[in-house]
């Protein structure tokens, strides 16, 4: 048995709630179909380079695959997904609604399952809250018109969820307040918040703040950009424990990042074009060894010195460190 059909076996593919995710599940590392930007050329063109970037992450074992209607590749996802013949059982598909002005749920996804070729995806993301308005307007009448828009968005999102055509429903880049909001009126729960989340973005102070907030409802955190202090936010005051760590497990200062949010119970979504990277991830890399409490306390109190957001920058307020 591989390496990898070892920790398949051992730690099955996840349906979310994530309950039963446990440390080590290969399936806790989501290859990203978004930032890395692949697709070159005419956004309407299928575009080979992608469709070969993500059959080189499925022959890697990347079977959670983290797609969005906005990045423009599902249609590529989906030709790769047909030519790879992988069992459709065994994939974990996310992907998410912009909320296009005007458009229902309804429309959007089935857009993306036709580009997919799947009549389901396991998780639909609503991207942003971004589109409702400001939760945190000092004018009240708009604090509660973004509330009543994200409200009115979940509705159809967990009508998605009724229609069998979604398994499970999440969110992405949501503060409390927009949680809260949701689930003043949901019927069923986001399932995950997918945020970014790095030791320069830790989302919890004192009080717990947002990872707290989430932990208590058991919503599943998801984080992007789990590299970020290793690659756009370097050099910063986590280098020196991330190389002592990784010449101590015989790792990269990359693993012990995305190695980092599992051990905290964290997805970790990341993404490359390269396949030799990818490789290294999960060979067994990332897969292979586990951080000591006092390992994950020490990069995440190192990187509390630094505060750090290479997304969405414009929409979060320069003081959203909770
Ligand atoms: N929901 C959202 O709003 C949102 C926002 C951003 C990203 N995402 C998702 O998360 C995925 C991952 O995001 P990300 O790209 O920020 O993740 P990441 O932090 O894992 O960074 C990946 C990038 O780092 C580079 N890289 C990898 N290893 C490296 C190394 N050792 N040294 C230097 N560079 C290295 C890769 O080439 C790649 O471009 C996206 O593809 C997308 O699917 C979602
Ligand atoms: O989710 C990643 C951030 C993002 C928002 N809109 C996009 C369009 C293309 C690529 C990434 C993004």
């Amino acid at each position: 048995m591989s390496h990898l059909e070892r920790h398949r076996s051992k730690f099955h593919l996840f349906p979310y709630p994530i309950q039963r995710l446990t440390l080590s599940s290969l399936d806790q590392l989501s290859y990203g179909l978004g930032t890395a930007r692949f697709k070159r050329g005419n956004k309407d063109t299928l575009d080979e380079s992608t469709i070969e970037y993500t059959l080189a992450a499925l022959r890697q074992g990347y079977y959670h695959l983290d797609c969005a209607e906005v990045y423009g590749n599902e249609a590529e996802v989906g030709v790769a997904l047909s030519r790879a013949d992988i069992p459709r059982s065994k994939l974990y598909i996310t992907t998410k609604s912009s909320c296009n002005k005007g458009e229902s749920i309804d429309l959007a996804l089935t857009r993306s399952l036709s580009k997919l070729g799947t009549d389901y995806v396991d998780l639909y993301l609503i991207h942003s809250p971004f589109w409702a308005g400001d939760i945190n307007s000092p004018d009240p009448e708009v604090a509660a018109a973004a509330a009543r828009a994200l409200q009115e968005k979940w509705a159809e999102m967990e009508a998605a969820k009724d229609s069998g055509r979604v398994k499970s429903i999440g969110v992405s880049n949501f503060l409390k307040e927009h949680i809260e909001a949701v689930l003043k009126t949901a019927r069923y729960p986001p399932v995950v918040n997918q945020i970014e989340f790095h030791p320069y973005l830790q989302h919890h102070d004192a009080e717990g703040g947002l990872l707290g907030y989430m932990k208590e409802k058991g919503i599943v955190a998801e984080a992007y950009g789990p590299l970020t202090a290793v690659t756009k936010a370097a050099p910063g005051p986590v280098d020196e424990v991330y190389e002592k760590v990784a010449r101590k497990y015989g790792v990269t200062p990359a693993e012990v990042a995305l190695r980092w949010c599992l051990d905290q119970g964290v997805v970790a979504i990341t993404t490359s074009s390269k396949e030799e990277r990818l490789r290294g991830w999960v060979r067994p890399g990332v897969l292979g060894f586990e951080l000591t409490k006092e390992e994950v306390e020490d990069i995440a109190q190192k990187g509390r010195e630094k505060h750090f957001r290479g997304f969405w920058n414009n929409k979060f307020k320069e003081d959203d460190r909770r």
